[in-house]
């Protein structure tokens, strides 16, 4: 398969930047970044973090090749050719510290790392955000959708209206971490391994004299796994009736329908008739599958209406988080190298909620002992040692700092993990079904409150005493 390189997947000003430190030679700087986000998608709760595989893909792919380094020649003639030839030979030589895919977030801690020479992390700031801004807002959507039907089977239909290609399979990939069983894409099965299903449209019965011919003919074609559409011309006095009659033809073969599907009008009425109906003609495994432009509202409401729903499709509002198409994950510089050490920087805001926490951290989700559940996650310097030694902790609010609570029985779990060291990748990434079994075991971590729906209650995260300290004296400092 031909790999596309994706290097040049960057914003000019990165690569102005990169020029700017060959210039004044400071390319060989050591900065660390960490990415995080202010605020959650669709007042969830809660976000799911995805997009470190393709990340780890785009990190081992960096390479500036003739191709590349002839397109920087050609639009910019400023750039001198020992800069490009300094390309010619950039590897990622940095370190990464990410969360496992899957593991629920929140916002303002670091969800990934990278330590590097300022040279290279500048160039793969663009495309870590564009790959995780995405896929976590997909898997936060899906998440929600699986929230509120969780043992329904959910099916992933959304790449004819997905924003293009790349969307439509990582997307899908981003659905399945999040609980989705299948997706319709077969490109995102073949590249994933996702199980994919698919039912059939409505070209197929018009393609037809009639639909009860369709149906048999689709059945004779398929017979062992049978999903009829039928609302084609209407559902309750022909779609169903003649669903019920190719059932019962499939009985005689030894075979059976597996279900039908629904994609317009009232779903919790026409499903509810349709339960009705099928039961009364002895055919109650035969399940009802629902689509039409649905989303997690209209499915609890489908699901309060009493709906006899068992399989619900979901595509345009999934795909494309429709009611907020964009997470605003930030990568921020947090220490330089000055003298041979890192010391901590900081971006000052008039917003306080956008003042940038200094210094290189880490993330400990703070599991109650007593309880078994996440009660706050904890930032800490990484030179902090209190949490490592499980020595009692101070949880307080940084924007609140007078609500605080000690706490001495916990496990503290430390959420950015090793992914690459000095450029080589030390971690293998966990296959899909892992990372799905691994989302569901977070969710288990965290008390109901903070996952409901609608206004779910704030997970608490709290900076150490010393990351406080460290980011109020250095306000002082810029300040003055
Ligand atoms: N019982 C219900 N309660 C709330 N919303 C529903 C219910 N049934 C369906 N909907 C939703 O209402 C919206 C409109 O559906 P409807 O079938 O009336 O229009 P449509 O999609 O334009 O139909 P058609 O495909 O026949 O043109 C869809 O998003 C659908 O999922
Ligand atoms: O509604 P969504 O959540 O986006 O789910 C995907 C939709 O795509 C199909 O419709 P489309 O009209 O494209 O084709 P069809 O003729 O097969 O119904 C399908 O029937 C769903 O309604
Ligand atoms: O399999 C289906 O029913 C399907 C797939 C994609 C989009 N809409 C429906």
């Amino acid at each position: 398969m031909m790999t596309i390189n994706m290097t040049l997947h960057t914003d000019k000003y990165q690569i102005n930047m990169m020029y700017a430190h060959w210039v004044q030679g400071t390319l060989n700087q050591r900065v660390a970044f960490e990415m995080n986000f202010r605020k959650l998608p669709f007042g969830n709760g809660y976000a799911v973090f995805a997009g470190l595989q393709r990340v780890v893909d785009y990190i081992h792919g960096i390479r500036f090749s003739d191709e590349e380094i002839a397109y920087l020649r050609e639009q910019e003639e400023q750039y001198a050719e020992g800069f490009l030839e300094e390309l010619r030979t950039l590897r990622f030589t940095g370190d990464i510290y990410a969360a496992p895919e899957g593991t629920l977030v929140f916002p303002n801690e670091p969800l990934l790392r990278v330590t590097a020479r300022v040279f290279e992390a500048q160039l793969v700031e663009t495309a870590i955000l564009n790959f995780v801004n995405f896929q976590t807002l997909i898997a936060t959507k899906a998440s929600r959708i699986k929230q509120i039907a969780p043992d329904d089977v959910l099916l992933e239909f959304g790449t004819r209206r997905a924003q293009e290609a790349d969307a439509a399979v990582w997307g899908a990939r981003s659905s399945y971490i999040a609980g989705f069983d299948a997706t319709s894409n077969m490109r995102a099965g073949m590249m994933f391994g996702i199980p994919t299903k698919g039912t059939h449209a409505h070209a197929w019965v018009q393609s037809h004299e009639t639909e009860l011919e369709s149906f048999e003919r689709y059945a004779e074609a398929l017979p062992d796994q049978v999903t009829l559409l039928v609302d084609t011309y209407d559902t309750l006095k022909s779609g169903v009736v003649n669903a019920i009659k190719v059932a019962k033809e499939l009985e005689a073969r030894g075979k059976r329908l597996n279900a039908i599907r629904l994609d317009s009008g009232d779903l919790a009425y026409l499903s509810k008739q349709a339960r009705i109906m099928l039961d009364e003609a002895g055919l109650p495994d035969v399940k009802i599958v629902a689509s039409n432009d649905l989303d997690e509202n209209l499915i609890f409401n489908l699901k309060a209406q009493g709906a006899k729903i068992d399989s619900w499709g979901v595509g345009t509002k999934l795909i494309t988080a429709a009611d907020q198409p964009a997470l605003g994950g930030v990568y921020k510089l947090v220490a330089r190298e000055k003298d041979g050490a890192m010391v901590p920087v900081i971006k000052i805001s008039g917003n306080p909620e956008k003042v940038s926490t200094p210094g290189i951290k880490d993330v400990y989700r703070i599991i109650n002992r007593d309880t078994g559940k996440a009660e706050a996650d904890y930032i800490a310097l990484t030179e902090e040692q209190e949490v490592k030694n499980g020595d009692p902790l101070t949880l307080f609010d940084p924007v609140h700092p007078y609500l605080s609570k000690v706490i001495s029985k916990y496990d503290a779990i430390p959420l950015l993990q090793p992914v690459f060291i000095e450029g080589e990748q030390v971690a293998k990434m966990p296959d899909l079904d892992q990372i799905r079994a691994y989302h569901r075991e977070q969710l288990e971590l965290f008390w109901p409150e903070h996952l409901r729906k609608l206004n779910p209650e704030n997970y608490p995260i709290d900076l150490s005493l010393t990351a406080w300290q460290q980011k109020l004296d250095l306000i002082q400092r810029y300040k003055s």
